[in-house]
């Protein structure tokens, strides 16, 4: 599948998680760590010291064991791969953190004036709106610090309605502020979810773009490579392994377009198997055939610049494609042909000319200036090889424009 549009139930669940840990960490231990610090500062005067800087302790090591347990989370991966035991771990931080407000608050109220811990309950207000922002990508989460941490007052302040005036005001006020803060989180929750949704989406259709651009390169190399490969095979002869007459029709056609267009020289040898035919009927097809490829091996190695061609023009000839080479040139080569030919020593019993394969060569060349065809150059090198048949074979014969 290419692009999935919904993000799987699980897979949304895992990102919240994630996106709690990484944007609540900090946040939610920044904003109870001051409220530790205003809630020391708030009740010095009114609380034994040790009461609270016992409790202060005890919050900072609660703040630091939820965040070990949030980086360790992220680090290892537990969001994807234990989410429920995550998100059990965060109620409990969560829920403990909201008790020890509301036990703070439920202790401290009747030993401080009322100002003071109206204070202290403004202030527990102040630290679970802070928080609500960054974790409100999971609503039960927030939820949890939320009731832990105004319920018990609520109803302490209910029950002790007698104690101060405005105690039953209070608990009423602060289960309204419950209430208001669950539907203000209700919508928050579903923007915050859907934001995830989206942003999982678009990194899905990017990531799947990114790999079918991969595979469309990759499909694209191997129809190119199998294009080459095909053209190859169009262009080559299957017995010798030399280029075929096809690719003969090319290259002189380019060479001598060249040749017409900078005005320098080309030559080519046309090549044939002194008498070929009594040594296939004498030794067989087969026999002739490796033959032939000795000869491919032979010629293969005369030619040795670059842009120079060797190829089997059909049946027992071959052809020399040679740019840039003026006739004398040409002749050195044919005769470095006719000795590797000979040093090749192939045993051929019915020739009258030699104990050993021979070969005769025609050379027609092309001069600087000169508006030949490749089939005008080809005609002249074939009529030059009739010639040097008809001068004995093992012969080179010359024709020039
Ligand atoms: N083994 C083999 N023989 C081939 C192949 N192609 C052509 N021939 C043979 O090459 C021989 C060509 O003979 P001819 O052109 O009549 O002349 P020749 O016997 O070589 O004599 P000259 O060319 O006049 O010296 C024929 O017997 C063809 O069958 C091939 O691919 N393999």
């Amino acid at each position: 599948m290419i692009y999935q549009r919904h993000i799987p139930p699980e897979e949304l669940f895992a990102a919240q998680l994630e996106m709690l840990m990484q944007n609540g960490r900090i946040a939610t231990i920044a904003a109870n760590l001051l409220g530790v610090l205003a809630t020391v500062a708030l009740f010095w005067q009114f609380m034994p010291l040790m009461w609270l800087l016992l409790w202060a302790g005890g919050v900072m090591v609660l703040l630091l064991v939820r965040s070990r347990y949030m980086s360790n989370a992220l680090l290892e991966q537990r969001f994807r791969t234990h989410p429920r035991r995550v998100y059990w771990g965060l109620l409990l931080g969560s829920v403990v953190t909201g008790l020890v407000w509301s036990s703070a608050f439920i202790a401290a109220a009747p030993q401080t004036p009322a100002s003071v811990h109206y204070v202290f309950l403004l202030l527990i207000f102040l630290v679970t709106i802070l928080s609500m922002g960054v974790t409100l990508a999971l609503r039960e989460y927030f939820l949890a610090q939320l009731f832990a941490a105004l319920w018990p007052i609520a109803w302490w302040c209910m029950v002790h309605y007698w104690d101060q005036p405005y105690n039953l005001l209070i608990g009423w006020v602060t289960l309204g502020i419950c209430a208001l803060l669950l539907l203000v989180s209700n919508r928050v929750y579903l923007s915050i979810r859907n934001l995830i949704a989206v942003t999982w989406e678009r990194e899905a259709m990017a990531r799947d773009l990114g790999n079918l651009t991969v595979s469309l390169r990759d499909r694209n190399r191997q129809l190119r490579d199998a294009r080459r490969q095909l053209t190859d095979l169009a262009n080559v002869d299957e017995l010798t392994g030399l280029g075929n007459r096809r690719l003969v029709n090319r290259v002189l056609q380019e060479e001598v377009n060249r040749s017409r267009r900078s005005g320098t020289e080309l030559a080519i040898i046309m090549l044939d198997v002194d008498y070929f035919k009594s040594y296939n009927d004498n030794q067989g097809h087969l026999a002739g055939d490796r033959v032939l490829q000795q000869l491919a091996d032979v010629m293969q190695r005369a030619v040795n610049r670059a842009g120079e061609v060797a190829a089997r023009y059909g049946g027992e000839e071959f052809i020399l494609i040679l740019p840039g080479l003026d006739q004398d040139a040409a002749l050195d080569i044919a005769g470095r042909l006719r000795e590797l030919v000979e040093l090749a020593r192939i045993p051929h019993g019915d020739s009258p000319v030699s104990p050993y394969i021979t070969v005769s060569q025609g050379i027609a060349t092309m001069q600087s200036g000169s508006q030949s065809l490749p089939s005008d150059l080809v005609r002249r090198a074939d009529q030059a090889l009739y010639r040097a048949k008809a001068a004995g074979r093992n012969a080179i014969a010359v024709t020039s424009q």
